[in-house]
């Protein structure tokens, strides 16, 4: 079968290696955004994201990578029966609840005062459930943090560091899909390469779902399962990492030859 940009039928398939069988985490169907001065942001996406895997989302700045990464766990809000979780419209979900189980993270962390431990346990302690010392550390470890780290404050972290720590941090609150906004581009290589490995370890030994908005083709094509092509807010290609060189739509050839 093909992959259909735009099709209202499930999209990841057969050639993309995941089968027709693949479990579908999340759906978007018609998603269509227009700002207030009537200026399309998103036209139309459709997309089925399996569970547990790594999809990259590229596309030239402004092509509304970011909004359709922040409809997905309503930091936009989209239309009601557009964005579907396990089949339930996001929409009828309570916010909060979906924001765990649908957790994010920014190109720059952010920490809350205190301690490395206050930071993780901030999600459970909302719910009122103090972590034990014991699953900060293995949360802490998940994240490819030592137990140094633990009593650490914010301002003694890298910026690397500091982007693991929030990683652990959503992590805490036992995430199904995580929504990644170019996370490392502020990060040196080595960090990089810490946080990439989190995430290919997370989605082989947790089955989480990944949706990763990247500026970098090379990192897409290291750790992503698939790569949705935006331009213009449209979806032109969904394609294996190892297929971008067989991009049809101009635009996308010419953003990938750029940043080939
Ligand atoms: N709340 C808003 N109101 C008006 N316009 C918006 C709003 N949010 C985003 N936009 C516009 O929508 C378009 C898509 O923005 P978005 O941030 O989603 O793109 P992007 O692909 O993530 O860009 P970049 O790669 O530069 O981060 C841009 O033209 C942006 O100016």
């Amino acid at each position: 079968m093909e992959i259909i940009p735009g099709s209202r039928e499930p999209l990841l398939i057969n050639e993309s290696g995941f089968g027709e069988s693949a479990e579908i985490k999340i759906q978007v169907r018609g998603l269509t955004k227009v700002s207030d001065k009537g200026i399309s942001i998103l036209n139309n996406v459709n997309v089925d994201i399996p569970k547990g895997i790594i999809m990259g989302v590229i596309g030239p700045s402004g092509s509304g990578k970011s909004t359709l990464l922040r409809s997905l766990n309503r930091l936009w809000e989209p239309p009601s029966n557009t964005v579907f979780l396990d089949s339930q419209d996001i929409c009828d979900l309570d916010v909060l609840t979906l924001r765990r189980k649908i957790g994010m993270l920014f190109q720059l962390p952010v920490l809350f005062e205190g301690t490395v431990a206050d930071n993780v346990r901030y999600g459970p302690q909302l719910k009122g459930k103090k972590l034990s010392d014991n699953e900060v550390y293995k949360l802490l470890n998940l994240a490819d943090l030592d137990s140094s780290f633990f009593s650490k404050s914010g301002g003694e972290l890298s910026v690397g560091q500091a982007q693991r720590v929030a990683l652990a941090r959503t992590l805490a609150n036992e995430p199904e899909v995580l929504l990644l906004d170019e996370p490392t581009s502020a990060l040196d290589p080595i960090s990089t390469q810490n946080i990439e490995d989190v995430l290919v370890k997370l989605k082989r030994e947790q089955n989480l779902t990944v949706v990763m908005v990247s500026h970098s083709i090379k990192q897409i094509k290291r750790i992503a399962d698939i790569v949705c092509l935006l331009v213009n807010g449209e979806i032109v290609e969904i394609l294996k990492p190892d297929q971008l060189s067989e991009a049809k739509h101009p635009m996308a050839q010419r953003f990938l030859e750029l940043g080939a």
